[in-house]
């Protein structure tokens, strides 16, 4: 496992804490709204939870064995959905809770989808292009009986990218005999993806961004902005917020940060980042991860992996707004120690529920096979987040509870109705 700044360890007593902490917080916004015991008891973990090993021929002629899971949390609403994460610290703990964080992002935006997510064991950063193929195609046959555009949905998360959506996408439809571009999403544009689906994540980023920003009394313009992780989420974000007049001192990916307190130049670090967000091994003079988390900011966006902002840092946080792109970057006590401090947190389930919003756009354009402008998807996606983000703050500041805590209380309720409707509670 690499482990050149210390951030790359897989901790597994860390991971289980992800899994425990999402039931804490679960159980917590159950009982602020009344519901009774089975109810937490139904939605403490998947319904459903698969293990697949997935035998893969490699480049040199050998057989690697990978091990993946997928996780459907609860599917009362409608299918589940949620990405799949290719990284070499996925655990079966971790999945479980990525897919219970999913099941409240839908419902916040208010999709008709529960909760799911996949992951495989591997590194995709040491494996050749025709591996990458024959591992994300035997993911999908190991998995075909539980999924499928009207039970579950795949989509892009750590390092799997609109390729692997391609491949996987043209596996099901090999083994369904039919082409099902609304099996997964994320896909390229010409096989049926949507507009504005790669920026997606960093969009409602940024649209919390804004709103927290005028909570704070902060400007954009000028404002100081760190940002953990250069991928996806992250590199789009930088990008937006540097476009909209804030300075972005800091960057990091998995091998370290980079740090200009005038602002770094990001469309020369746009333009030399690899596919899996890498760059900063392209210079000498970076700095940890860890420094850059405790970096003298207004905005801090941790857009990486779980378990950043831990209660060994959190007293060091010198932004204003800490807003989650990743899943889980904060630990329940760090998110404490953050909330007395005055610190504004805006929680994932809330701040990357751009994504699989986009998502769901690309979905509903598949079943109907007519397809929108971009302008049509950036409009739809700001309504829907904006009103989000009033709802969880409104509700915060009403019920006296902190950001993450009142976004549960959102998330959770559609879930627990359409259980107690079908007759499961
Ligand atoms: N891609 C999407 O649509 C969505 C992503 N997210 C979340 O955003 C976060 C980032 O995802 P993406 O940008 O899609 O992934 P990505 O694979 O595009 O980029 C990941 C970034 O994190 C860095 N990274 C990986 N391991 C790290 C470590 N141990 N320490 C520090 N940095 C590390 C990588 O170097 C890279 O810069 C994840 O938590 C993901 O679950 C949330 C919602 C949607
Ligand atoms: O786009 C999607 O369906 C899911 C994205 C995702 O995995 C996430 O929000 O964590």
């Amino acid at each position: 496992m690499v482990a050149e700044n210390g951030t790359e360890k897989t901790n597994q007593v860390e991971k289980n804490d992800v899994l425990k902490s999402t039931q804490t917080v679960i159980h917590k916004a159950l009982e602020k709204l009344g519901y009774p015991e089975e109810v937490y008891e139904l939605l403490k973990e998947p319904l459903r939870m698969m293990t697949v090993k997935i035998p893969v021929k490699m480049d040199d002629g050998s057989t690697k064995i990978f091990t993946g899971y997928r996780a459907q949390h609860n599917d009362a609403v409608g299918p589940t959905k949620g990405g799949i994460r290719f990284h070499p610290g996925v655990t079966e703990t971790e999945v479980k809770a990525l897919s219970i964080w999913m099941s409240l992002k839908c419902g916040i935006v208010d999709l008709p989808y529960g909760g799911g997510k996949g992951g495989i064991i591997c590194d995709p950063r040491d494996m050749s292009f025709r591996e990458l193929e024959r591992l994300s195609r035997g993911y999908v046959r190991a998995i075909s009986q539980i999924v499928g555009p009207t039970k579950d949905i795949p989509a892009p998360d750590v390092f799997t990218n609109s390729q692997i959506m391609a491949w996987m996408m043209d596996e099901y439809s090999r083994i369904d005999e039919f082409n099902s571009p609304g099996f997964i999403t994320g896909k390229p544009l010409v096989l049926g993806g949507s507009h504005g689906r790669e920026s997606a994540t960093a969009k409602g980023v940024t649209i919390c961004i804004r709103e927290a920003a005028k909570k704070k009394g902060i400007q954009i313009e000028g404002a100081r902005v760190v940002v953990q992780g250069f991928g996806n989420a992250g590199s789009f974000l930088s990008k937006f917020m540097h476009d909209a007049g804030a300075k972005v001192i800091g960057i990091s990916d998995a091998y370290g940060a980079l740090y200009d307190p005038n602002g770094l130049d990001i469309d020369y670090l746009l333009d030399r980042r690899d596919s899996f967000g890498t760059v900063t091994k392209l210079f000498n003079n970076t700095i940890t991860n860890k420094e850059l988390l405790e970096l003298d900011c207004d905005i801090l966006v941790p857009a990486a992996i779980e378990n950043q902002i831990t209660a060994e840092n959190a007293h060091n946080i010198r932004a204003t707004i800490v807003v989650e792109a990743a899943n889980g970057p904060t630990t329940l006590e760090a998110t404490e120690i953050l909330t007395e401090r005055g610190i504004l947190l805006v929680p994932d389930v809330l701040a990357s529920a751009g994504g699989v919003t986009v998502s769901y756009f690309e979905w509903v354009q598949n079943n109907q096979g007519y397809y929108w402008s971009e302008e049509e998807v950036e409009e739809k996606l700001e309504k829907i987040l904006v009103k989000s983000f009033k709802n969880i703050y409104d509700t915060a500041q009403t019920r006296r509870v902190d950001m993450r805590l009142a976004a549960y209380m959102v998330g959770v309720r559609k879930m627990a109705e359409a259980s107690r409707f079908r007759g499961w509670i």
